[in-house]
């Protein structure tokens, strides 16, 4: 039995992320929660004939406790989105409270389950995570995942673009460091299979794969950031935690972790020099089985990519941390 919540459902990504994990043949309960809404959104979605059985919750009555009791994995896309002309940073006000409270409630009411955070900037928001968990003395870094995976999925489709690939999903790019502008190192030198990308356009497929999010939120003009190509990052990056929960070996994909307290950790984060990095993880039975170090391998073009990335991540990583000391959780 594997039960999944979502945190924010109500939202831009929450909808779409609910509505796949409803249908997913791997989720027995589906529980949503938001400050608004989310009674509807399960109302909408119990009518589709999956197996799944759908819940929603407010915060009233014990919301957030009904909503977290049992959860076997809870992803976080709660928060304001950007508008155009902000950074992801400008979010932190707003957000990292909300993360904050949110995974209060998780260590109280399921502390085993892994938490999965979409809620920008990811690279502040998942070291608050981390903090909450350890002030609650819950924390396993095995379970706590910043989820990158749009950067990866990203980085798919615009290789694909260029290469004249019909079909991204059979390109694999490593893309690791942090989720925002140029904190996103994609390892394109590692691509699998080896892609040949023409000298004139890889500066600027790098530069939009670091700022495609910058992309979506000038389309939507004012109306948001990416929430579709989200929720269907979201869903996978969930299906394949579920997947390899459920003995499926071999799973690997990206993303943002604590890394010197998951196996293969320790000695990137050495090389690295800053705790929370996104780089390819092994995925098993209690969420990250290793961390790989793809850096032995890469050119000096993402060496210096890698420089300015670890730069920008030591500041939000900080700056989370000092959060989350300083502004103890509500709950
Ligand atoms: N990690 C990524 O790659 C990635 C990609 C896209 C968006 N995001 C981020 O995801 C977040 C959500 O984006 P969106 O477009 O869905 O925004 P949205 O405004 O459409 O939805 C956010 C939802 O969160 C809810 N919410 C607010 N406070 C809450 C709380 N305390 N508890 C529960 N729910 C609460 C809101 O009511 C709303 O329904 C943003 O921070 C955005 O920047 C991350
Ligand atoms: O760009 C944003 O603010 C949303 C998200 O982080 C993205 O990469 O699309």
């Amino acid at each position: 039995m594997v039960k999944a919540v979502v945190l924010g459902a109500a939202g831009g990504i929450g909808q779409p992320l609910s509505l796949l994990l409803k249908v997913s043949p791997l989720v027995d309960e589906l529980a949503l929660y938001d400050v608004v809404n989310s009674p509807g959104v399960a109302a909408d979605l119990s009518h589709i004939s999956s197996p799944a059985k759908v819940t929603g919750y407010l915060p009233k009555d014990d919301g957030l406790k009904n909503t977290l009791e049992g959860a076997d994995v809870v992803v976080i896309p709660a928060g304001i989105p950007r508008k155009p002309g902000m950074t992801r940073d400008d979010l932190f006000k707003i957000n990292a409270g909300i993360v904050r409270d949110l995974v209060t409630g998780v260590a109280k009411y399921c502390p085993k389950a892994f938490v999965l955070i979409i809620s920008n900037p990811v690279n502040s928001t998942v070291p608050i995570a981390a903090e909450i968990l350890k002030a609650n003395n819950v924390f396993d870094p095995s379970r706590l995942f910043g989820v990158t995976t749009l950067d990866v999925v990203r980085a798919s489709t615009f290789v694909a673009e260029i290469t004249g690939v019909e079909d991204s999903r059979t390109i694999v790019v490593p893309v690791v460091g942090g989720h925002s502008g140029d904190t996103i190192v994609p390892l394109l030198s590692l691509a699998k299979p080896s892609v040949s990308i023409p000298a004139d356009k890889l500066d600027g497929l790098v530069n939009r794969i670091q700022f495609g999010g910058d992309e979506v939120v000038k389309a939507k003009d004012g109306a948001g950031s990416a929430t579709l190509s989200m929720a269907f990052a979201g869903f996978r990056f969930a299906e394949a935690v579920i997947k390899a929960v459920r003995g499926e070996k071999g799973i690997v994909e990206p993303s943002y972790v604590y890394l010197p307290g998951v196996p293969g950790g320790e000695e990137i984060a050495k090389a690295v020099g800053v705790d929370f990095f996104a780089v390819p993880v092994e995925l098993g039975p209690n969420g990250v089985a290793k961390a790989t170090n793809p850096f032995g391998l890469i050119n000096e073009a993402e060496k210096k990519l890698l420089e300015v990335a670890i730069k920008g991540l030591k500041t939000n990583i900080d700056k989370g941390v000092e959060f989350a000391s300083a502004e103890p959780a509500k709950l």
